[in-house]
Order: C-alpha cells, then structure tokens, then sequence
C-alpha cells in the first residue's frame, strides 16, 4: 500500500491541468443507483465528466451478483467546496487552538480538498458506496462522509477499526473502482476520482486532464 498523500500537498497543486473539454453529464440518465441526500435544484451533483460515467460503468459490471454501486455525489460548484473546505477549516480551528494556519490547512484536507484543486469541482469525483440488489445501503464501516473526528479515523479506507464485515465490503469497492481505472482518496473509502490532479499525481501522469469546471 502507497503512503498517503493529502490533497494539500504541494505536489498535487503542482500537477498542471491541460483540460480536455469533455462534458458533464448527468448520472441519472444512465440507470444509477443514486441517492438523494446530496441532491440540489440544479442536480449538480448527480453530473460527472463523460469519462468518468464511463469507467463507473465499468466498476458497476466489476462487482459480485447482488451488489451494486449507490451514487451519493459527483460534481459540486467551487463556491460550496469552499464552503465545506471553510467550515470544516474553522470547526478545527475551534478544537485546536494552538495549531498554524498551515496545520488547520492541512488537516481540514484529509476530510475537503482545499477548493483550488477540488476533484468534485472538475466532475472528476465521486463519492459512492454499496447497495444490494433492492437499493439497501450495505455496511462499509462507517457512514458516507463521516469526518475523521466522528468516526475516529474508521473512515479511512484501510482503518483497522471497522469490523469483518464491513472491511470486506470496502474491499470491494475499492478493487472494482480501482480495476475500472480510479484512484481511492485513502483518508475517505468512499472518495474516488479520475484525470484531476490528485489521480495524475498518484499515477505519475504528466498533467491531469479535467480541471475546474461549471455546470452548463
Ligand atoms: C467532504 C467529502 N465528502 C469530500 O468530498 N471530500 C473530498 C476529499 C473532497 O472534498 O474532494
């Protein structure tokens, strides 16, 4: 297993985009399992790029009979990454009254990517989970977006804190997104993206391909 690397890491803010212009598309038009806790008036979040439906297509038809994919989020504007990214920076803050700017910076990444490189903001990520065939959510540990503070870091994909069961079950996720060509965002089993930066750092990629990008 690679050691992790945050998305406040200079090296990802590093990686250049050489945007490649795909659109956006909307998840619900292609028979997902998606679910309604993120959804918004415009429907931002069930879009992701064309590129990424694709290979989440792909992990779909990965997994054993019985088991299916629950989309929770994909895109989400820049001005709500920051407003995630801020409140969760200032709830830190809050918490740990001797820590630098460059700490709380830090630390609030392991949970929001700092907006300036934000995957869900390119339609690069998502954030899915399991379901069995009748659409029930299956147990991965801990809820989708636990912070690491709530879930005493069982969040992170490879916490030793969660039981059998659940560890078997983020297994996997993790295999048949990764196999369709995603990298996980090992502070979060649920996060995965494509193309951004964070992927190009991960697999040595010259530059990413989807950088900021606004809903149509
Ligand atoms: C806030 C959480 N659901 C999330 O999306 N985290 C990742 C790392 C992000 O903000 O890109």
């Amino acid at each position: 297993m690679s050691s992790l690397v945050l998305m406040s890491d200079p090296q990802v803010a590093a990686i250049p985009v050489r945007e490649c212009g795909e659109p956006l598309v909307d998840v619900r038009d292609h028979s997902f399992r998606v679910d309604p806790r993120k959804q918004d008036p415009l429907g931002a979040f069930a879009h992701v790029r064309e590129g990424v439906l694709a290979r989440l297509e792909h992990a779909r038809s990965l997994l054993p009979a019985g088991t299916d994919l629950l989309f929770i989020e994909g895109y989400r504007p820049l001005a709500l990454q920051q407003r995630y990214f801020t409140e969760y920076r200032d709830e830190l803050a809050a918490a740990h009254h001797g820590w630098t700017a460059e700490q709380l910076y830090q630390a609030a990444s392991r949970y929001v990517s700092p907006p300036e490189i934000a995957p869900h903001s390119a339609g690069a990520a998502v954030d899915v989970t399991l379901a069995d065939q009748d659409g029930h959510e299956l147990d991965l540990g801990t809820r989708v977006n636990a912070s690491p503070e709530e879930s005493d870091g069982a969040c992170f994909t490879h916490a030793p804190n969660v039981s059998d069961r659940a560890r078997h079950h983020r297994m996997l996720l993790l295999n048949a997104m990764e196999n369709a060509g995603f990298t996980n965002y090992r502070t979060e089993f649920w996060h995965f993206s494509v193309a951004d930066r964070y992927d190009a750092l991960m697999r040595q990629e010259p530059h990413a391909r989807y950088g900021p990008i606004e809903l149509p």
